[in-house]
């Protein structure tokens, strides 16, 4: 819930205003002085807004505007003023307040003033961040970290952005890694100079090795010109490895002596050339399990592990969910030229009750979809019908699982898939859960699914099986006998 925090010296007025607050669905918080409301703001960077009477004893409001600004505290202001002259409105205006209103102000207009500065601090900010983004100087400002869940992981940025060593983001498909290297890159030495992503994942392997290190005129048919690679291109800046994991052996091989000797060798090349670039890498599986299991070198992931960063997902940090939603709302209905301000208090309790698999990313591209259906200034339930499909599966899907005796397994990076089945997953799917005739299949028939689906994705390891789909093995058991997929399966492994 939005706080908005009213400032009035007046105790009736001040009661008032942050009445018609509450009742519009905002948070409101009061002060009767211009002190205590800078302290406030200082203390409680979440406010979303503030109401300010111009007229106070102790600082007025302009003071207060003034000492905000030397202070870098960016809360939206809206003026409430006893006495309307045209030149304190201006002067107010002029110090970057967003609306003003003349007392006594009706609901309604308060209402839409409140939510209009709301919007323009959303759409400021997404601007700010997309230009951070683009001149390598995105800083934790730029994104959307407020949880508790992301204090660890933001001190960590601030010290890896301290020195040069390699830098290992580890967390779930969508969570955010990029920023964070972004964040490291935008507040360290090399801010402001290049910063290269290159997806491992996403390169035919044939192509990896020259993608990276460049290649020489001749080196290969079809190579008609020297082409530098992403690590020259990276030169003086960051070079940002994601799914580094996917990189195939003998590239391996090259990017740990590139790393060691911060040389590298384009292919056709007859010596090595010397680079001046930072690695930080990403995976979305956990790296040391490759290494053990010789996916990985060993010797390569000590050398990229340096300094381990783990990004929890969104469902472990829904406080953020409310600012990432305005935040795309802000950007999205910019770009479409709509006027969305924002989300129906049942359509927010829908998102916020959702475990979003394919985290951020998955929750962009939702309200990109909402955006793009709504006709409204809010967004409803049914502009989300993936979400919706999905979180009717999974509430009785849940309620299967807690009937069983077992506890539900937490869900870890471990467990997340491989890249390509991830997408499979985290691609909203709502015909998985509808038969052709487009109605809603039957429960048993979605588990037998997703049962057959986990025994294949495991290697039939039941062990693994029921750890991942979070019940006990002998639950597993019986279900497949009860779906008849028990025969010639039963190879357990653990
Ligand atoms: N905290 C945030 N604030 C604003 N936008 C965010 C935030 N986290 C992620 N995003 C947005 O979500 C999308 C996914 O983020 P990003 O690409 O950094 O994730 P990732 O973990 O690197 O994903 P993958 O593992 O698939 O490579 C991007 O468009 C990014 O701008």
């Amino acid at each position: 819930m939005t706080r908005v925090l009213v400032v009035d010296d007046d105790p009736v007025q001040l009661r008032l205003t942050a009445e018609v607050a509450n009742r519009a669905g905002f948070k409101p918080i009061t002060a009767t002085g211009g002190e205590q409301a800078l302290s406030i703001l200082r203390e409680d960077r979440g406010v979303g807004v503030m109401i300010l009477d111009l007229v106070m004893p102790d600082i007025d409001g302009m003071g207060v505007m003034e000492t905000m600004r030397k202070e870098g505290l960016t809360t939206p202001v809206i003026i409430q003023t006893a006495n309307a002259s045209l030149e304190t409105v201006i002067s107010a205006m002029r110090q970057g307040a967003a609306d003003y209103f003349v007392k006594p102000v009706s609901p309604e207009r308060l209402v839409i003033s409140l939510r209009n500065a709301l919007k323009l601090d959303a759409l400021e900010a997404a601007i700010r961040s997309e230009r951070a983004r683009r001149s390598g100087t995105f800083t934790q400002a730029d994104m959307i970290a407020a949880a508790p869940a992301m204090a660890r992981v933001l001190t960590l940025c601030a010290k890896a952005a301290k020195s040069t060593i390699p830098v290992l983001i580890e967390g779930e498909t969508g969570v955010g890694k990029e920023l964070i290297a972004r964040i490291i890159q935008g507040t360290g030495e090399r801010a402001g100079k290049p910063f290269v992503t290159v997806n491992c994942g996403a390169i035919p392997p044939n192509l990896v090795e020259s993608l990276l290190f460049g290649h020489k005129k001749g080196a290969f048919t079809g190579a008609v010109a020297d082409q530098a690679g992403k690590f020259a291109e990276a030169h003086g800046g960051t070079l940002f490895l994601d799914e580094v994991g996917e990189l195939p052996l003998e590239t391996q091989v090259k990017l740990l002596r590139a790393l060691q000797e911060g040389e590298i060798e384009p292919v056709g090349a007859s010596r090595p050339e010397r680079v001046n670039v930072r690695v930080i890498s990403a995976t979305n599986r956990r790296l040391l399990n490759l290494a053990k299991s010789g996916e990985f070198r060993e010797d390569l992931f000590y050398r990229l592990n340096v300094f381990p960063i783990y990004v929890p997902p969104l469902r472990e940090r829904r406080e953020d969910l409310p600012a990432l939603v305005a935040h795309f709302i802000a950007r999205f209905s910019a770009e479409a030229g709509k006027r969305v301000l924002g989300t129906s208090p049942a359509a927010m309790d829908l998102l916020q009750a959702y475990d979003w698999p394919g985290n951020v990313r998955q929750l962009e591209n939702a309200v990109y979809r909402a955006i793009v259906l709504t006709d409204g200034a809010f967004l409803e339930s049914q502009d989300f019908p993936q979400i919706v499909a999905q979180s009717s599966g999974r509430e009785e899907a849940l309620r299967a699982v807690e009937q069983s005796p077992a506890p539900a397994a937490p869900i870890h990076i471990d467990a997340v898939l491989p890249r390509q089945r991830v997408e499979i997953i985290s691609e909203p799917a709502p015909d998985r859960f509808l038969a052709a005739s487009g109605e809603l299949r039957a429960l048993a028939e979605i588990e037998r699914a997703a049962i057959a689906f986990a025994i294949d994705h495991h290697g039939g390891r039941m062990s693994r099986v029921a750890r991942a789909l979070g019940i006990g093995r002998s639950t597993l058991y019986r279900k497949l006998h009860e779906y008849g997929l028990a025969e010639g399966l039963i190879n357990d492994a653990a």
